[in-house]
């Protein structure tokens, strides 16, 4: 019924001619940058037919299947693969008609056998009952170990051969099997051939194959003798032998070798390039990206331009479930196989914000003071003063004025207190008299000298001496007239927070939003360049996996772990630490997972545009600093200079962490400004980065 579906969805039945090739190349260039790889080749694979494409190293074989399968864009030609070109709207290549072994092996090292063909059982659609039978037969035709066997114990052949097991696995109308016998014994390297050899013998399946055995491609219907990007000979092994009159492939194509250089050579050497003599006439004459012997009509034959309906077109990009829960499933199978790294992504950001909390914004404690008091009464105010200030926060050494300043210059001390020998009685005048001499001032005074290089530190050692001279000495010494010494500014009960916020209170919710962040950076960042590097990737899309299949896959499974964590962090920020929450929980829950879908989706593009791990850690650890000095969560966003400040609203989380301490400590809900602004602004930051990534891993696939 499906299969009917697709079909009529399909715009124009087959010209003519076209539906017995399963793969037709036209003049098909590639190149890597200012390497041409793929030049003008022409090919045809027959319907039905074992092509074996064979060639040195390097000379673009591998290069020409990704093509094929559309995992690589061609720079010009036209190729068709089951009658449509690759990845056209509406086909079913990339999807289940194609089986696709690559050159890498492509496997999930922490699957089994089992797992691995499940997985692709999935994504093709099979029921579990088909999976289960094609993976006994499998097993037992590729002389597998047992299924429960994990990929990364199994030897390379065996690992080959499970890579191999993946291509067949659901019975493809086209196999593309880039060198499957390499590393594979000779008794099961016949027993591959044989298989392919009756599987094509119904005339529905057609398979092309690399090998560097070049012999074994006589099994082959028609072989294809490819050198430095261009096809030399292509037809029936036999024919190819007995044109040269070799006995053997390989010597048919040593001689197709020597003879494509000696006319290179003599075209480099005869500037007009005129026909050359006897036997090398055919060969010079003829057209180069025509190979000798060509197997049909087919390479002459016109392709015809496809369109598609934009309903097509439209059902061709919407995702798959389908799809989407297999990738899931994948990425949860690999959690659970890792479970030491798991609990590790939970219990990273409660290890961070319980850091944060016991680290950042407490009051200093066993700060070394020297005092110099030269009061000697035990009954003097500076004695009554020195013992009001807080002694778990400041050591107090009694010192001579000689050793305190010593002290002080060599580190020792952060500061020196001293009294003058006069200080109760001049203090004493300083409050009861209007009028004193600048000796009773400066006398009934406490001087303090300070190192200023820590600018924090010296801020709390102020702020703790105020203390104690105005909440603690004068209120026990005068209270009823205590207001004589204060400042004439009374700061009344606080609208919102209370007097003893500390600076952890305002660094609590940046940080919360700053770590979901990036550790859901972390957890992505890297996904796609692995798999990209280990050829996962480009399987998966040949199986028939989309860019947003992929994308969604990634992003519902990482909102799984990014929950948990979330879970954890509140817990621990709300109940262990005891951060106020005057507002509704459910949105300050929300906005933490969006900011996780934000970091979730920034690593997605980082692991779309780049290649390699080192680039892509960089890319995550570089915009760390900048973005968590700028957002405003360790300093506020008021105290950055213009035009950097502009920068500092525009990014993610600058604004999020405003909302976030709006509806903790304000209990403020969405209905004020700076509460739905910070919403507005992390959800339009996912889409732009779910969007980009979508976009470059499209165009990079
Ligand atoms: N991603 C790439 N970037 C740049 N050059 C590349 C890339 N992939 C392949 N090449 C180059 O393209 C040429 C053809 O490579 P290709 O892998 O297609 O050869 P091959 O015939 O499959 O070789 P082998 O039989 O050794 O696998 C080589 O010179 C290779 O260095």
């Amino acid at each position: 019924m499906r299969e009917a579906n697709m079909t009529a969805d399909l715009e124009a039945p087959l010209p003519a001619g076209q539906e017995d090739y399963a793969i037709q190349c036209r003049d098909v260039c590639r190149s890597y940058g200012k390497l041409k790889v793929l030049s003008n080749l022409n090919l045809a694979v027959p319907q039905g037919h074992i092509y074996g494409l064979l060639g040195p190293s390097g000379c673009g074989k591998t290069t020409l299947l990704k093509c094929i399968v559309g995992t690589l864009k061609i720079s010009r030609g036209q190729i068709t693969v089951l009658g449509k070109p690759p990845a056209f709207p509406g086909h079913d290549v990339p999807g289940r008609k194609v089986g696709y072994m690559p050159q890498e092996l492509a496997l999930y090292n922490e699957f089994t056998i089992s797992d691995t063909l499940t997985f692709f059982g999935r994504i093709h659609g099979l029921t579990s009952k088909e999976t289960q039978a094609r993976m006994n037969f499998l097993i037992d035709f590729l002389d597998l170990p047992q299924k429960h066997s994990l990929v990364r114990n199994l030897s390379g052949g065996q690992r080959r051969r499970v890579s191999l097991g993946a291509a067949l696995l659901q019975n493809p109308e086209l196999l593309i099997l880039d060198e499957p016998t390499v590393g594979v014994d000779p008794v099961l390297r016949a027993k591959i051939w044989q298989h392919l050899v009756e599987i094509v013998k119904t005339g529905k399946v057609s398979v092309i194959i690399t090998t560097h055995y070049i012999e074994e491609a006589r099994q082959a219907n028609v072989v294809g003798l490819m050198r430095n990007g261009c096809l030399l000979a292509e037809g029936p092994p036999e024919a190819v032998m007995k044109q040269h009159s070799a006995t053997t492939l390989e010597r048919a194509f040593l001689q197709l070798c020597q003879t494509s250089d000696q006319i290179s050579s003599k075209r480099g050497s005869s500037p007009q390039g005129g026909p050359l003599e006897n036997s090398q006439s055919f060969e010079s004459s003829r057209d180069e990206s025509q190979p000798i012997l060509a197997v049909g009509l087919a390479a002459k034959d016109e392709i015809p331009k496809y369109t598609a309906d934009w309903k097509v077109r439209a059902r061709h990009l919407l995702p798959k479930w389908r799809n989407i829960a297999a990738l899931m499933i994948k990425t949860l199978v690999r959690m659970k196989r890792m479970p030491f790294s798991l609990c590790f992504q939970f219990l990273l950001p409660v290890i961070q914000i319980s850091l944060i909390c016991l680290c950042v914004g407490g009051d200093p404690k066993g700060i070394h003071v020297a005092v110099v008091n030269n009061e000697t009464s035990p009954s003097s105010f500076s004695q009554s003063l020195l013992s009001f200030l807080d002694n778990s926060s400041v050591h107090q050494v009694p010192l001579s004025h000689k050793d305190a300043f010593e002290g002080i210059y060599n580190g020792e001390y952060w500061g020196v207190i001293g009294f003058g020998k006069n200080f109760t009685s001049y203090l004493t005048k300083r409050l009861l008299y209007r009028q004193v001499s600048r000796d009773v001032v400066d006398g009934g005074s406490v001087h303090v000298w300070l190192d200023f290089t820590s600018k924090i530190q010296t801020i709390l050692y102020q702020l703790l001496l105020n203390k104690c001279f105005y909440n603690a000495f004068v209120d026990h010494q005068w209270s009823s007239m205590s207001y004589l010494t204060a400042l004439p500014i009374k700061f009344e009960e606080p609208i919102y927070g209370s007097q003893n916020t500390d600076f952890t209170t305002f660094v609590t919710p940046g940080a919360v939003l700053s770590i979901t962040f990036y550790l859901a950076v972390g957890l992505t960042a890297l996904s796609f360049v692995l798999e990209r590097k280990e050829g996962l990737l480009d399987r998966c899309w040949v199986a028939g996996v989309s860019s947003l299949e992929t994308m969604l896959a990634h992003l519902f499974s990482q909102l799984f772990v990014i929950s948990v964590q979330i879970i954890l962090l509140l817990l621990f920020i709300l109940l262990v630490f005891k951060m106020p929450n005057e507002g509704s929980l459910v949105l300050v829950i929300i906005l933490i997972v969006l900011q996780g879908v934000t970091g979730i989706s920034f690593g997605l593009v980082i692991s779309s545009a780049i290649d390699d791990e080192q680039n892509a850690n960089q890319a995550a650890l570089g915009i760390f600093y900048p973005n968590l000095i700028l957002s405003g969560i360790i300093w506020p966003v008021e105290c950055i200079p213009y035009p950097l400040r502009y920068l500092s609203l525009a990014l993610p989380q600058t604004y999020a962490s405003e909302a976030l301490r709006c509806i903790m400590y304000r209990g403020w809900g969405l209905s004020q400004m700076m509460v739905w602004r910070g919403f507005i602004v992390t959800l339009g930051w996912n889409t732009f980065f779910l969007i980009l990534a979508t976009v470059i891993l499209k165009l990079r696939t």
